[in-house]
């Protein structure tokens, strides 16, 4: 059978002098992820330039060897840098999201201690499992059984998310997951600040958005709002952990800013720049992922079945030793990861001018990004059923020799084919932690519910991102209990 031809989106898009590509970018502006993708997919190395307005340009690829190259190899040539700055700089200043050089440096040291076994096991057996069994299982409880109960399950997990970053970043409880679904400023402000920061970020023509924030006028002026709400608050908290610290006779670094003011770093501005950044990090990340999980579960019975067998062989409330044994949930999670990442793209900027391992020229200050979902959806890279959803790819049977004999193990992909957490010396620090919150997560909810999408026949939800994905319009579910299954 002749293959159909490719159509006009799925070819490098056409371009002109002085304004480049910007009718294509125009025009695919609602659907940019799956439009660079299809792009990537029909160049031969999987690597492309896109061209916009003013000569400036962007290089795409979904080339494990390039991705090695900017991510490791030449690590020290492909920064954050300028464009990223700008963008973002307002809302998150010189925090470790938008940091290079030293100052990243040192943030990243004296967090990684926040990420010890120590630190983690608490964080999942505590902060987790209150928010879990005091918030979230209540209210899917209350929703047991009634046909009229919608819920929206993608916002529930962002108010989960937000509740865990908070406290983990500076020991604070917005109690954003509470029955009454509570429109809570700093969580809505920061939610603008991301959203709009991240539209500067991808805007076809930056000179908008910079004449919109010199009239201070539209989306700029609400970002501004939104800016000082969050940096507001989360300079309070900072002056009352400075005096909580100062009274403390012994330190108990319990969360990131106690760390970061116990190391004798006082510039209040700086503190407040880290503690966001992290907060980002952790916001929607493990909600988009576990959305998406949810999603896929309600499609594949078997996997569901997979899961619920793995966890009815642990405690009631699992552990962090048990959580981490869950070797089945954890493949399904990176499964649905691949297909549906998190943080679709990602961007660096060259400090000077290089050549990629394919043959593209990279000029200083060109922005090259590795684009994740493409990448967990190449034929090349997964084979010919790379669209099917199935764990099993990340498992291995224990073979007969071994006492544990029948059991799974887990198969890990390289970072630099499986990029959903980045890679090299920059790769996610809340990797593990995002793991065994999720497990204790789809634990807790699995063993005493069935999730039933509330969508139409057929209807498939849609993927769309800003920094991080998001399920369009939000997943809407009705629950059922499982007791008596
Ligand atoms: C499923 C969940 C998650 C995914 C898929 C994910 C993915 C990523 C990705 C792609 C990056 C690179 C971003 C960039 O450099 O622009 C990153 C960086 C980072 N992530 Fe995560 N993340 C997750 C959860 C978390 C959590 C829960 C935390 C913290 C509690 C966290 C903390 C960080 C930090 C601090 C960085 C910056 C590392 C550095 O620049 O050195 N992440 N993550």
């Amino acid at each position: 059978k002749k293959a159909p031809p490719a159509s006009s989106s799925t070819t490098t898009p056409k371009s002109y002098p002085l304004i480049g590509s910007v009718f294509s970018i125009a025009a695919n502006r609602h659907r940019r992820v799956q439009w660079i993708s299809d792009v990537l997919r029909n160049s031969p190395s999987a690597t492309f330039t896109l061209r916009r307005a003013f000569g400036s340009r962007q290089v795409f690829t979904a080339n494990p060897a390039v991705v090695q190259h900017i991510l490791k190899t030449h690590f020290h040539n492909y920064h954050k840098g300028f464009y990223l700055h700008r963008a973002l700089g307002d809302f998150l200043g010189n925090g470790i999201f938008n940091a290079d050089g030293d100052t990243w440096k040192f943030q990243r040291q004296v967090s990684s201690h926040e990420f010890n076994t120590r630190s983690l096991r608490k964080f999942v057996e505590t902060v987790v499992d209150t928010e879990l069994s005091r918030r979230l299982a209540p209210i899917l409880s209350s929703a047991v059984g009634s046909e009229s109960t919608v819920l929206d399950f993608q916002d529930l997990l962002q108010r989960f998310a937000f509740d865990n970053i908070c406290r983990i970043a500076f020991g604070y409880d917005p109690e954003y997951l509470l029955p009454s679904l509570p429109k809570t400023s700093f969580a809505i402000a920061f939610d603008d600040g991301t959203r709009i920061s991240s539209e500067r970020f991808n805007a076809a023509i930056p000179l908008f958005w910079k004449i919109k924030k010199l009239l201070n006028i539209g989306s700029e002026k609400r970002l501004r709002i939104a800016i000082k709400e969050v940096r507001d608050l989360a300079t309070k908290i900072t002056r009352e952990k400075k005096q909580e610290l100062q009274q403390k006779a012994s330190l108990d670094l319990a969360d990131l800013l106690s760390r970061f003011l116990s190391s004798g770093h006082s510039d209040e501005d700086f503190v407040v720049d880290i503690v966001l950044s992290f907060i980002l990090a952790g916001r929607d990340t493990t909600s988009a992922a576990l959305t998406w999980f949810f999603w896929l579960l309600s499609k594949h019975p078997h996997v569901e079945n997979e899961i619920l067998n793995e966890i009815k062989e642990k405690s009631e409330a699992p552990d962090y030793d048990e959580l981490k044994d869950m070797v089945y949930t954890h493949a399904a999670l990176c499964e649905s990861m691949r297909l549906y990442p998190p943080v679709p793209v990602d961007t660096k900027e060259a400090v000077a001018d290089d050549v990629l391992p394919d043959g593209t020229f990279v000029k200083k200050g060109t922005r090259v990004a590795y684009h994740i979902y493409a990448m967990g959806r190449s034929e090349k890279l997964w084979g010919p059923d790379w669209a099917e959803f199935r764990p099993e790819r990340w498992l291995k049977r224990v073979n007969a020799a071994d006492n544990e004999a029948g059991k799974w193990r887990f198969v890990g992909m390289d970072s630099f084919t499986f990029t959903a957490f980045q890679a090299g010396p920059r790769i996610c620090l809340g990797r593990e932690m995002a793991f065994l919150q999720m497990k204790k997560i789809v634990a807790g909810v699995l063993r005493r519910f069935r999730v039933v999408p509330a969508v139409g026949k057929g209807v498939e939800p849609v993927y769309i991102a800003h920094l991080t994905s998001l399920m369009q319009g939000g997943f809407p579910v009705r629950i059922e209990s499982r007791c008596g299954d």
